[in-house]
């Protein structure tokens, strides 16, 4: 279970989390779903130990990163990893892996099947394509086989077979009782894979609940109705405070109240209705309504956004990523080879 209490993150003048609690349950896959610049990286980085909270708590099963004894079996992470660099194979890199950490050359053999990286693992990961980059970072976060996943964006640039393994793999984990954490910007793809979802925008969580709440929550109630008296039904509706909007010819769009009620009024008024139908927003349509106000938008002309290490960024030192952590840096990636 990951546990974040009053977590914020402050870079300079930049509020990047600003003070969010929540709970990721096990037996789940949790999406964290936000817009570009959210704060989902960064808080996801904070649950690894990778930037210090400026206030506020995060633990894993009840302690910090750094205070577990054996964090590899604890939580694995595959962060930002758009590349891996290393010029040893994907198999050596593994190997050195599990063995800084105690963990049988069974379990590389283990990983390397379950990511589907056998007939490429003995090739130098340096010159992975990006699927197989993430595979190999995801291989990586499992090595400890943990019981607790963290994912940033692992689908980005997947093509759509990496998209369906990315989203079995998760599924099969949380079926074995295990947490998962995965965070995205695409709501398509969130609501295929995740129970439950933690939306983020601005650095603050604007929900908190499962799929079908989230739908439920965000979707104007709306019925369509088909009846040969549309003027009349509208003055009827329209009598008792209801929105009615006439789209097409004997059909009316009507707005805030459930299909009884205007099944009931179309009777006691003797208006025949051949068709009530709930109209309900998609998911996309509930996440663009509930982000639209919290979009952050950079300007790339002069540089794009500050690099992370920038003005006010917590002290990590060079390749100091915890085991398991898999990074897009070269640096970082040899740091935990050794
Ligand atoms: N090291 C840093 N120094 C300064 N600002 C930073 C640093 N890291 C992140 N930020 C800023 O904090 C905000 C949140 O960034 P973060 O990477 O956590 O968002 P995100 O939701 O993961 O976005 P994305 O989907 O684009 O990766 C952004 O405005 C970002 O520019």
């Amino acid at each position: 279970m990951i546990e974040a209490k009053g977590l914020r993150k402050v870079y300079g003048a930049k509020t990047a989390v600003d003070g969010i609690s929540f709970t990721v349950q096990p037996g789940k896959v949790t999406g964290f779903l936000g817009p570009n610049g959210a704060g989902k990286s960064t808080t996801m980085r904070m649950i690894m130990g990778l930037d210090r909270p400026t206030s506020g708590d995060v633990t894993i099963n009840g302690l910090h990163y750094s205070q577990h004894k054996a964090p590899l079996h604890q939580v694995g992470a595959l962060l930002d990893a758009k590349a891996v660099h290393t010029s040893r194979s994907a198999y050596n890199h593994l190997r050195a892996m599990a063995a800084t950490h105690g963990i049988p050359n069974a379990r590389v053999d283990e990983v390397i099947e379950m990511t589907g990286l056998t007939a490429v693992a003995k090739k130098k990961a340096g010159g992975f394509s990006l699927g197989m980059g993430q595979r190999l970072g995801i291989a990586n976060a499992l090595l400890g086989d943990p019981q607790t996943l963290i994912l940033d964006e692992p689908v980005n640039g997947l093509d759509p077979e990496g998209v369906q393994w990315v989203r079995n793999l998760a599924r099969y984990l949380a079926g074995q009782g295990k947490t998962i954490f995965i965070s995205s910007h695409l709501m398509s793809e969130m609501a295929q894979t995740a129970d439950h979802l933690i939306v983020i925008g601005r650095g603050k969580i604007i929900a908190d609940t499962s799929v079908d709440s989230l739908i439920e929550s965000q979707s104007r109630k709306r019925t369509l109705v088909r009846t040969s008296e549309t003027t009349r039904l509208s003055e009827l509706l329209a009598r008792d405070g209801v929105r009615v909007e006439q789209n097409e010819r004997e059909t009316l769009e009507v707005y805030g109240v459930e299909p009884i009620r205007i099944g009931q009024l179309a009777l006691d008024n003797r208006v025949l209705v051949y068709e009530l139908t709930p109209l309900t927003s998609s998911l996309e349509e509930a996440y663009f309504q509930l982000t639209k106000d919290e979009v952050e938008y950079h300007s790339h002309i002069s540089g794009g956004p500050a690099a992370p290490g920038g003005p006010g960024a917590s002290a990590v030192p060079d390749g100091a990523s915890p085991a398991g952590v898999a990074a897009n840096s070269s640096a970082t990636m040899e740091g935990i080879q050794s």
